[in-house]
């Protein structure tokens, strides 16, 4: 999907990437594997001229942590480090999975991949394309993004248990704001409106509970607003933007907002413009400091896993992300239109790789 807001400030590429762009590809866990062998078909087929890719696969996941008891060795964490851009499917396993610890992939592998590559925007997109039904009766013209904040907030794992399993435990996961942090994500939110037609960007939080989070987060968009005097801000709590999201989600543009709201944020939004299986992102470095990752938002779906039922089409809009960051928007854009022109003529279900052979057809033909 081509990131309308590429931008030479923020989050854009310095140039294209040209000869051979090394993608590490993280396929995971459930239907990870299946959804990511499509983006890559389709990746094929759309290496723009000049491009090649060289892979390095890499099989972290539940398989290897329960053959191993390894998540992420450092060492493999410095390998994926020497990549252009990484590209992963999903991990996890089925929710509250006996056999695995909690949040062991989640926060030893997506996680910490997130939080070591500096992925602080974390872009999702969402855009009802035509003839994708969704559950709204009149919807509107939907085409926002939420830039959400992907280091800080309450997934830091700044918390702890005491008194564990007694009737007198106590539990907590503090949220993380830094000002570093805030304004450095509101500032490439920002960006991203200046360059959009509607020019409007929509603080999401809960200031009025969150009181010391809510007050970072307000005082630095009403500060960096300052910068992008064309923007037009909002404010709304997250209970409320819950409600419009659901009655009125043509009023967004530029959705900003910590971690743990973006999370959920964006599997609505997913929802309401067309379900999880369109729903791409990128887990942004805007430095350049290390490479970005792109992965469906969805998770690994065990409930259909192995079966063929995933739509690989968020893993393949999600390459499409990918290209624009490498500096492709062309490619980035012919894949994107496949998908459109694929979504238009969608009539029941098909497996995962015939909707993959589809688009990846379009885009070679
Ligand atoms: N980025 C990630 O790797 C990521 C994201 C979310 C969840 N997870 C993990 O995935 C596991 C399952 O989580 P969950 O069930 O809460 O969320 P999920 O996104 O995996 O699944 C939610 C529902 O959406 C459906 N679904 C998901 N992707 C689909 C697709 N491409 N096509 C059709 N239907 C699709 C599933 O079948 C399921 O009914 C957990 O271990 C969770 O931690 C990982
Ligand atoms: C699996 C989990 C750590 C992850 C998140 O909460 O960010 C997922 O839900 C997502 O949306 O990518
Ligand atoms: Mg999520």
């Amino acid at each position: 999907m081509t990131d309308p807001n590429a931008a030479p400030t923020s989050g854009a590429p310095s140039g294209p990437a040209t000869g051979t762009v090394r993608l590490a590809v993280i396929p995971g866990d459930g239907i990870g594997p299946e959804v990511t062998a499509e983006a890559l078909k389709v990746l094929d087929v759309v290496a723009p001229a000049g491009v090649t890719f060289e892979q390095t696969h890499y099989d972290l996941g539940a398989e290897r942590y329960l053959a191993t008891g390894e998540v992420l060795p450092d060492s493999v964490l410095g390998e994926i480090r020497q990549h252009d851009a990484i590209l992963l499917g999903a991990v996890g396993g089925k929710p509250n999975d006996p056999n695995l610890p909690p949040g062991i992939l989640e926060r030893g592998l997506l996680l910490r991949l997130r939080f070591e590559l500096d992925h602080y925007v974390n872009l999702r997109p969402s855009r009802i394309f035509p003839g994708v039904t969704s559950p709204l009766a009149h919807p509107g013209e939907v085409d926002f993004v939420v830039v959400r904040e992907g280091t800080e907030g309450p997934y830091t794992g700044n918390g702890g248990a005491l008194r564990v399993g007694t009737p007198a435990e106590v539990a907590t996961e503090v949220s993380v704001n830094t000002a570093f942090g805030v304004e450095r994500v509101v500032r490439d939110a920002f960006a991203r409106a200046q360059r959009r037609p509607r020019k409007k960007l929509t603080l999401v939080h809960k200031t009025n509970v969150l009181v010391h989070a809510g007050a970072v987060w307000w005082r630095l968009t009403q500060q960096v607003a300052r910068e992008f005097p064309e923007v037009t801000v909002d404010y709304m709590h997250v209970d409320a933007a819950m409600i419009f999201l659901t009655t009125d989600p043509a009023r967004f543009d530029v959705i900003v907002t910590d971690n743990l709201f973006g999370d959920i944020v964006t599997d609505l939004a997913a929802a309401i413009t067309g379900g999880i299986g369109l729903a791409a992102s990128g887990n942004v470095n805007p430095d350049r400091t290390a490479p970005s990752m792109f992965e469906p938002v969805h998770g690994s779906a065990p409930d259909i896993a192995g079966q063929q039922k995933a739509d690989p089409t968020a893993a393949i809009l999600s390459a499409s992300l990918l290209l624009d960051h490498l500096g492709h928007p062309q490619a980035a854009a012919v894949i994107e239109a496949a998908v459109i022109a694929d979504l238009a003529e969608r009539a029941g279900s098909r497996p995962t790789a015939e909707v993959g052979d589809a688009i990846a057809a379009r885009v070679g033909g």
